[in-house]
């Protein structure tokens, strides 16, 4: 389906392996955090976010980063997203744009970006997830899934069957993405709950080998989504 100006179809192909990251997740440095953006990519992740969190980075060294993240997507046919930060999200002509429950609203998200930008929202409850959709969230990261230690605020995780009633409660046709502690081992389990992709920091970042470990989940989900009902 397409929507206006965003393409609803693409991105929910896109979102089938989702690598969120920023400095925190690589030691803190700008240039291993690049490195592991491209093996990602090498590996399949289809959608890549900027979450830079740790503020050690200038907002200058943070708007470098995200151009660079934004070639090496552009290189890899990916979409690139930025979290939290909107004004950003605009100076890059960033494909999306991620917000939570405590970050700017979302229809004010919309009337700053237009009509062009995809708008992630984050849900945890059914509620929080009609009213994404009621107010027209491009697609919804759900979590937690399970517990994180990559977000200290990251709530109770909910597991799959949180997610399937998310899903029941707001469709087919809205993409979602499972997100916190998903890993190769339980990925499977929030497919068939419902979830288009999967939205990983650590079980990329942390990997010994990045671009296998986005490789092998982008298998499962391509086994998952794509095989006959
Ligand atoms: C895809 C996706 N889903 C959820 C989140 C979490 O967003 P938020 O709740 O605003 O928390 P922070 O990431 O800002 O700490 C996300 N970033 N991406
Ligand atoms: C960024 C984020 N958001 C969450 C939410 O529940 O909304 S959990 C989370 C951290 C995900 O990191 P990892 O894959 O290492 O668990
Ligand atoms: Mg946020």
């Amino acid at each position: 389906m397409k929507n206006n100006v965003r393409d609803i179809k693409r991105l929910r192909e896109k979102l089938g392996v989702y690598f969120v990251v920023g400095t925190q997740d690589c030691d803190y440095s700008a240039e291993r955090t690049l490195d592991i953006v491209k093996k990602a990519l090498q590996g399949g992740v289809g959608t890549l976010q900027l979450r830079d969190k740790g503020s050690r980075l200038t907002q200058p060294e943070k708007e470098q980063l995200g151009r660079e993240m934004q070639q090496l997507a552009r290189q890899y046919e990916a979409l690139f997203f930025v979290n939290d930060d909107v004004e950003l999200a605009i100076t890059l002509k960033a494909d999306g744009v991620h917000v939570g429950q405590d970050d700017m609203k979302l229809e004010e998200v919309r009337a700053r970006v237009g009509a062009e930008m995809y708008i992630g929202v984050s849900a945890g409850t059914v509620q929080e997830a009609r009213e994404a959709l009621a107010g027209g969230a491009d697609c919804i990261g759900v979590g937690a899934m399970y517990a994180t230690a990559s977000k200290a605020d990251a709530g109770e995780p909910i597991g799959p069957s949180g997610l399937r009633t998310i899903r029941e409660s707001v469709g087919a046709d809205l993409p979602i993405v499972g997100i916190g502690g998903i890993t190769l081992g339980n990925a499977a389990s929030v497919l068939s709950a419902g979830a288009d992709g999967v939205a990983v920091i650590s079980a990329i970042s942390k990997a010994a080998a990045p671009d296998e470990a986005a490789r092998e989940l982008k298998r499962l989900v391509d086994r998952i989504k794509h095989s006959p009902k």
